[in-house]
């Protein structure tokens, strides 16, 4: 993304980008076995051309595009050079770009982290950033005033897709479970929005979950992986986004990239996945 800020605000910009492609978002991560299996080279030549294929396969389907940054960053500053073109195009097919970074830290240093990802001319600016509140919800403050004042957005970390993730985010205290608690603090942030329309911060919850958060007061969207290769079905979507159905983008990674480097048969593959997971006007 360059140029500046976008005009409007992040949830009607995901709203009307729901409404027109419908809810799926599918992820670029360049894994080094996907690369090598689409015979290119794991570096950053080989992701650019990687990433090139992929949006010409989905760039213009679906509301929402999401490379996995840690596919990037590996390949140091060659690879940062591939995000920020991807940034661009992704921007110029008319999707909205999720930059998955997963940032979180003290306060004054996530406030350089908003710079770079969510500020109006940064080289890296994306739609919207995933963000971990694992510090707290409070140190991503900057995050949260640099989306606004952008007309950007952030998907916090809530209830991740990964085995591992329960013991920690299930974790019960006075308010309910640890989970359940960020749900509730970026709700609050969404408290000023209008009916109908999201908020610009949304969470992330897996569809692999067995007891996810409540989403009824989130009053944002939701960013929800595990879909394909980690085992998520459509109706553990339904299950688990419930009332913000409407405004859940689901995402699918490597059961797509699987399908390349054939552009065709990557398409089909989201095209028939883009038809499965469209909720505008479904209760
Ligand atoms: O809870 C989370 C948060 C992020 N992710 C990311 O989503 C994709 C999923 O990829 P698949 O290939 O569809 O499994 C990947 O970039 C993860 O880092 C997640 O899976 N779970």
């Amino acid at each position: 993304m360059t140029g500046g800020a976008p005009r409007d605000p992040f949830g009607a910009r995901l709203r009307s980008a729901v409404s027109a492609r419908g809810n799926l978002c599918v992820g670029i991560d360049p894994h080094p076995a996907l690369l090598e299996s689409w015979g290119l080279g794991v570096d950053a030549a080989g992701v650019r051309e990687f990433s090139r294929r992929s949006l010409e396969a989905f760039g213009d389907l679906v509301p929402a595009v999401k490379p996995q940054v840690a596919f990037f960053e590996e390949h140091g500053s060659a690879g940062f050079a591939v995000l920020e073109e991807v940034l661009t195009s992704i921007a110029e097919s008319g999707a909205l770009s999720i930059a998955d970074a997963k940032r979180g830290d003290i306060g004054s240093t996530m406030a350089g982290y908003a710079r770079a990802w969510l500020a109006a001319d940064s080289p890296l600016a994306c739609d919207a950033l995933t963000v971990s509140p694992y510090l707290g919800v409070g140190s991503l403050e900057a995050a949260f005033d640099t989306a606004s004042a952008n007309n950007r957005g952030l998907f916090v970390l809530a209830r991740t897709s990964n085995p591992e993730a329960g013991g920690l985010q299930a974790a019960t205290g006075p308010s309910g479970t640890v989970a359940q608690s960020v749900v509730d603090e970026v709700g609050h942030r969404n408290a000023a929005s209008g009916p109908g329309t999201p908020g610009p911060f949304g969470v992330v919850v897996g569809a692999t979950v067995a007891d996810p958060p409540r989403l009824d007061g989130l009053r944002g969207p939701v960013l929800m992986p595990g879909v394909g290769e980690q085992g998520g079905t459509l109706a553990d979507v339904r299950r688990i986004a419930g009332p913000a159905l409407a405004h859940t983008l689901v995402n699918v990674s490597r059961h797509v990239l699987r399908s390349g480097p054939d552009v065709g048969a990557m398409r089909a593959v989201v095209r028939d996945l883009a038809r499965t997971y469209r909720f505008v006007g479904s209760a």
